[in-house]
């Protein structure tokens, strides 16, 4: 039955870690019969009062895994608060690629390495959804400035790419009628392929079934208010509350593909997720020519908009390479941006 007492409103917070050896990160078994028991989790534990979370992940990854980590080298990935209905919790997870031992699983779990692109959502507590996108997403969108010219969009991905070892291309060119898009688009998902970087085209779900190839889309938000009416949908009332709705009912492109939207505030964030993105961009973080009607929002602002967010998000909008860690930093998954890289 759900928790409508008191202390519903009170989540408990979780130092979570995803342990990684190269590209494989450390999976365990949740015992049968703990809250969501006989799921797979990243190992941690509550923080306790007046403990930092690094120190409570530090004890966790001692006590459950046997493994000894270094609190320096951790690293914020995202962090997501979830409502259960029995439980509300708030999971802070982090990235620990400095660790000592080999793990084991010291409560009787079973533990295993696991390849990212091998995880699946089902096997684990649905708060993990975001965890699973924020190990995959790249940390940086590079978003074409206007242009229908691939040789221009090929030179400057080849300078780019150069300089960065993980990225993807954000295909926008709103000024292109669709076919002209479109016939771009196949010429430039190539140039993606042979960079082995993902190519997301931006505009409306129904690119993405004359490009399947496409990594997936990402939605303006003048296409994300022509979708059917989420609230609408059978059954989703009480769902909106929990921040969750079946991806079957809302989201507007197949589950193997990404979605990404553009927000711009915190109720365009919720929305977001209801749609079932798998992240999303918040802007303008700095003052920027191309929007100077936008008021700027700051790292705090992004901050706080982005705690409350259940999916990555990239901070957009006078950002630069540099700002990757700040981004992440600050709850952030990374930057996308034109004016950093495009010429
Ligand atoms: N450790 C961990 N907990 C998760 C994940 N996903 C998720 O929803 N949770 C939830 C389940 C639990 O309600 C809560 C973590 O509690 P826990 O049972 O690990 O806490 P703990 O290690 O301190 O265990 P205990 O002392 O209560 O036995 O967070 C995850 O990936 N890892
Ligand atoms: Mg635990």
């Amino acid at each position: 039955m759900p928790n409508t007492g008191p202390d519903r409103a009170l989540p408990v917070h979780v130092a979570v870690g995803v342990v990684a050896d190269g590209a494989r990160v450390l999976i365990a078994r949740r015992p049968s019969g703990k809250h969501m028991g006989g799921l797979l989790e990243f190992p941690g534990g509550k923080v306790d009062p007046g403990e930092s979370v690094r120190a409570a992940l530090v004890r966790e990854l001692a006590e459950e895994v046997g493994l000894e980590a270094d609190p320096v080298g951790m690293e914020p990935l995202i962090q997501i608060e979830h409502d259960y209905g029995d439980k509300s919790v708030l999971l802070d997870v982090w990235r620990v690629r400095d660790f000592k031992g080999v793990p084991r699983g010291l409560e009787g779990q079973p533990v295993n390495w696991m390849r990212v692109e091998d995880l699946n959502d089902t096997d684990f507590p649905v708060a993990n959804r975001p965890i699973i996108r924020a190990l995959r997403l790249p940390p940086e969108w590079l978003v074409t400035g206007e242009s229908d010219d691939v040789g221009q969009i090929s030179r400057n991905l080849a300078l780019a790419l150069s300089v960065r070892s993980r990225s993807g291309l954000l295909l926008r060119q709103p000024q292109l009628a669709v076919e002209a898009y479109l016939r771009l688009a196949h010429e430039v998902l190539p140039l993606c392929k042979a960079h082995g970087i993902p190519l997301m085209l931006h505009g409306g779900p129904s690119l993405l079934q004359v490009l399947p190839e496409a990594a997936g889309i990402h939605l303006p938000q003048s296409v994300v208010r022509q979708l059917p009416d989420v609230r609408s949908a059978k059954g989703t009332p009480s769902s909106i509350q929990q921040g969750f709705v079946p991806a079957s009912e809302a989201r507007p492109v197949a589950a193997g593909k990404w979605l990404g939207v553009s927000c711009h505030s915190p109720a365009e964030l919720a929305h977001a997720a209801l749609i079932g993105a798998d992240y999303a961009t918040l802007s303008p973080l700095n003052p920027t020519s191309s929007h100077p009607e936008r008021e700027p929002l700051g790292w705090d602002s992004f901050r706080g908009w982005v705690r409350a967010a259940r999916c990555p998000v990239y901070a957009m909008g006078g950002v630069g390479l540099r700002d990757i860690p700040s981004s992440i930093g600050h709850g952030g998954q990374g930057i996308a941006g034109i004016s950093h890289w495009w010429r």
